[in-house]
């Protein structure tokens, strides 16, 4: 199986550390190679350009890609399809028009000149909208179009909005919210080994934020312990041995204050307050640890 990644820009490094995560390590991915081998022998990868994954994938040339959905889209090949949506490179695709103009909304663009690296998308949004506009395409500095009188607006992708407040440009309309998803060509999109590539890159993004608990709690006290894990379909719980009362304290051996150990998954932002509220309960030792990945 190839999967086609981005080879720079601001998508490589996150999608490489995403199929690290997944366990699909590069093994001879050395800067400027096409392609890498990773350490599963049936997984090969192969860096191209984003905007060009979409192509690669439909072509065949890979079979599964990670790119932008507004690269998806503005390929519009027909036979690819999202399969997971890997939660990073989110951004909206805008029209915008100078701040000081009279371009208020989609109306208001009729008979004008609109620039764009996407004109597909801009093509089909004024169609769906009845407005006819002149679509001209760009490669890159979009932002300036409209002050070099080349357009009177432009439809460019927006994340921070630092780029069009500093090109004095305003938001007029949202015509895409993006992210970068894993692609595949229809004809392989089930095949048992891409399902296992998506299982693995589906478990790296469940981890995403959670932590792993493990503690010593007073067996008598378990319901307690309980209500405080919300827990992804509850807590683990293993008794421990070495822990189990042993009369000391008058008991009969292996009663009140026998032990186990409990093992929880938990939102990373919960931490703290279960900590807390774990020790109020009567747990010990506890132990928090970052999750690799997590299968469900
Ligand atoms: N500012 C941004 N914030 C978040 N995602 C973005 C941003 N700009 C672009 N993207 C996403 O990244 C994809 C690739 O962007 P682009 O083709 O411009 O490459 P790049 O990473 O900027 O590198 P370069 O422009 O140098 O080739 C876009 O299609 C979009 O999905
Ligand atoms: O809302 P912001 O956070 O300012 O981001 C938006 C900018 O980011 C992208 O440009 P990029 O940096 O990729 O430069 P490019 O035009 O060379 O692709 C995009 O084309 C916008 O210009
Ligand atoms: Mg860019």
């Amino acid at each position: 199986m190839r999967i086609a990644v981005p080879n720079k820009g601001r998508l490589h490094d996150p999608a490489m550390e995403l199929l690290e995560s997944a366990g699909l390590h590069a093994v001879d991915g050395a800067d400027r190679k096409l392609y890498a081998d990773t350490v599963d022998p049936e997984v090969t990868l192969l860096f191209a350009r984003a905007a060009d994954i979409p192509e690669y994938v439909s072509d065949g040339a890979a079979d599964a890609g990670i790119t932008g959905l507004d690269q998806a889209r503005e390929a519009d090949t027909g036979n690819i399809e999202s399969l997971l949506d890997l939660g990073f490179g989110q951004c909206r695709l805008v029209l915008a028009a100078p701040e000081d103009g009279d371009i208020r909304s989609v109306a208001d663009v009729a008979g004008k000149t609109v620039a764009t690296e996407f004109p597909n998308i801009a093509r089909q949004y004024f169609e769906e909208r009845d407005v006819e506009v002149d679509v001209v395409e760009v490669s890159g500095a979009t932002e300036l179009t409209p002050h070099v009188e080349m357009a009177d607006a432009i439809i460019d992708i927006t994340s921070t909005g630092t780029t069009l407040k500093v090109n004095r440009l305003a938001i007029v309309d949202e015509v895409l919210s993006s992210s970068v998803h894993l692609f595949a060509r229809d004809d392989v999109a089930d095949d048992e080994k891409v399902q296992q590539v998506v299982m693995a890159l589906r478990s790296v993004l469940s981890a995403d934020g959670k932590r792993y608990l493990m503690m010593n709690a007073p067996e008598a006290r378990l319901e307690e312990v309980r209500d405080v894990i919300p827990g992804l379909g509850g807590p683990t719980v293993m008794n421990v041995e070495s822990e189990r009362g042993d009369g000391a304290d008058g008991d009969a051996a292996g009663e009140d204050d026998a032990m186990v150990a409990v093992h929880a998954v938990v939102d990373e932002r919960d931490v703290f307050e279960t900590i807390n509220e774990l020790k109020s309960v009567g747990a010990s030792g506890i132990l928090v640890t970052e999750i690799e990945r997590l299968v469900e």
